[in-house]
């Protein structure tokens, strides 16, 4: 595989912390960040000496600033500048330095010049043994797309000059980045990836604070790195991701989710087996969460058919909705179990994607599932056919009830700081797509909501985060975590949590006759949504109808279902 690097302004931390992050994650390579070296109280030498211990090197040294096209009062400046940048990078052990097109109020419009002093910097980078990759930064005074620094690096023309590509700074201004291709691959000195939600707003302010890894935002990324190593180029795939969240969660895991997003992006992953629908969700349960979460299954139909051979674990069924109640876990959606044409292979791409394999728990008699943990803690059971009944002694109650058909799909609440990772982890593990997405204000803050699917939408999950870390004014739990069930009849669902009547009064004017349960529409048909008071404030079935096709999930209702979850919670605390 082509060598993979990581700038260490993509990750949280001291430089130190940094280098650990990125070998343990397994990159070959680091790009040193100016800033970050100079908050170091390391030498270079000592700097150089870790990386290597840490089987790492040094790829890139960047940035340096406002280069070319200075007035020629001010170049005198820049070469002594520079200079002092080569001796760093000599102690540094690396050779490649990255000039970023100028921003300085008195650049000179004039390629020429830039061109000519470039060449000049190239020749006391050559005579050291370094050279020069230029990159057009996107907000570039004079230079600000690759098209135009490659004509400054054509016309100066040094063996020690050529470009830095940036996906970030190439897409942000055009998606025909086609003739890329064509660049002479050895004329690329440094390929940098980092990707980025479509916002509309400033680009400097688009960059600094929201690139994201490679497949985790909206920018062509496959395309635009086929594009670059269809010229040759033969350095490292490297990523620069300036992100306000990186930049504050735990390091180890960023660049463990950063390295995911390069395998997924080269494209010889074992491809995703079919995937046929959600086997079984499992939910901890505690003594003072169980037997509510028992009731309630009961409520809605469901029947206590099996019980674990060697495990204190509750089979809980109705129609092809299939839910385990696992007393030796914290309440929370500990497991969910998914059919899969051939679940060694899913296991096999989870584990080339970074998954923990889930150590083999179930003893010999017990049906062997394939399982690895995704980066929420929740763990992903791979298994094939019903062969994972066999672990459960019937209990001879029959699952006769006819109120619930299937498990609609399951709400996975992320900590603020995973929402990206968690994204791309089961996409890409599971190989499926973003569906729905959506940003509501919630009682307690902004929420962020993402829906992926897979082909057929017979596995469905919904992600969703506060949109920043929590104050002390929020309840201290977590938002709570949810499985949602699907009915073919809404009106015989009972005892459900009241919804305000201002929420019907508001859908009576917008013409919709609705009294029981909340409503959404889309162009395919409708939805309609009850929920159950949250359990041990961690998790609480959602049931829902779909008519006519619809294929949202309600995300404009979350804020109304959370005030009265809320609500419903305040009230029988107070014995109201
Ligand atoms: O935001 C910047 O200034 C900046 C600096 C160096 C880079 O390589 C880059 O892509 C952006
Ligand atoms: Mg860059």
């Amino acid at each position: 595989m082509t060598r993979t690097s990581i700038a260490t302004v993509c990750l949280s931390g001291t430089l130190e912390d940094r280098l650990e992050a990125a070998a343990a994650a397994g990159f070959d390579a680091v790009e040193i960040f100016e800033n970050d070296l100079i908050a170091s109280s390391d030498s270079p030498e000592d700097i150089r000496r870790r990386v290597a211990d840490l089987g790492l090197t040094i790829d890139l040294y960047q940035p340096f600033r406002d280069a070319e096209a200075a007035p020629p009062p001010r170049f005198a400046a820049v070469e002594r500048r520079f200079r002092a940048k080569l001796d760093l990078m000599a102690r540094l052990g690396t050779d490649t330095i990255l000039v970023c097109s100028s921003v300085a109020p008195d650049t000179v419009d004039d390629d020429a010049l830039a061109a000519d002093q470039l060449r000049h910097l190239a020749t006391l980078a050559a005579e050291r043994g370094m050279r020069i990759a230029y990159e057009a930064l996107a907000w570039g005074r004079h230079v600000s797309t690759w098209e135009h620094s490659w004509e400054i690096v054509r016309r100066a023309d040094h063996p020690a000059l050529g470009l830095c590509l940036d996906s970030f700074h190439v897409l942000a201004h055009t998606e025909a980045y086609g003739e890329i291709a064509a660049l002479p691959g050895d004329r690329v000195f440094f390929l940098q990836l980092a990707d980025a939600p479509r916002l509309d707003m400033d680009v400097l302010q688009w960059s600094r604070h929201h690139r994201l890894f490679p497949l985790q935002g909206r920018l062509d990324l496959a395309g635009f790195t086929r594009a670059v190593l269809a010229t040759g180029y033969a350095g490292p795939l490297s990523l620069e991701v300036f992100n306000d969240v990186f930049r504050q969660a735990d390091p180890h895991r960023t660049a463990v989710d950063a390295r995911r997003s390069l395998i997924a992006l080269a494209a010889d992953l074992t491809p995703a087996p079919h995937l046929g629908g959600i086997a079984f969700a499992e939910l901890g349960v505690e003594p003072g969460t169980g037997p509510q979460l028992e009731a309630h299954l009961r409520t809605l139909g469901f029947a206590h058919t099996g019980q674990h051979r060697s495990k204190p674990v509750q089979l809980w069924e109705q129609g092809r909705a299939r839910i385990l109640l696992n007393a030796g876990a914290p309440t929370a959606i500990r497991a969910f179990a998914l059919e899969s044409d051939d679940p060694t292979a899913s296991a096999r791409r989870a584990s080339e994607l970074l998954a923990q394999p889930l150590p083999r728990r179930r003893r010999e008699s017990e049906a062997d599932l394939t399982a690895v943990t995704a980066p929420d803690g929740t763990e992903v059971f791979f298994c094939k056919g019903p062969a994972w009944r066999g672990d459960f002694l019937p209990t001879g109650e029959n699952a006769a009830g006819r109120l619930i058909k299937e498990i609609d799909h399951l709400g996975l609440a992320q900590p603020f700081d995973r929402y990206d990772e968690a994204a791309l982890f089961y996409r890409s593990v599971l190989g499926m797509t973003d569906d729905e997405a959506g940003e509501f204000a919630a009682p307690f803050g902004l929420m962020r909501t993402l829906a992926i699917r897979n082909e057929d939408r017979s596995v469905r999950l919904s992600l969703s985060v506060p949109l920043l870390r929590r104050g002390d004014w929020a309840p201290a739990v977590p938002h709570p975590q949810h499985i949602t069930l699907l009915t073919s009849d809404i009106t015989a669902i009972e005892h459900t949590v009241p919804i305000p009547a201002n929420y019907f009064d508001d859908l009576a004017a917008r013409g919709v006759r609705e009294t029981t349960a909340l409503y959404d529409e889309d162009g395919h048909g409708s939805y309609r949504q009850l929920f159950t008071p949250v359990v041990g404030r961690r998790v609480f079935f959602e049931v829902v109808q779909r008519v006519g096709g619809y294929r949202g999930y309600g995300f404009a209702n979350d804020p109304v279902r959370m005030a009265a979850q809320r609500h419903e919670r305040m009230a029988s605390a107070s014995g109201g």
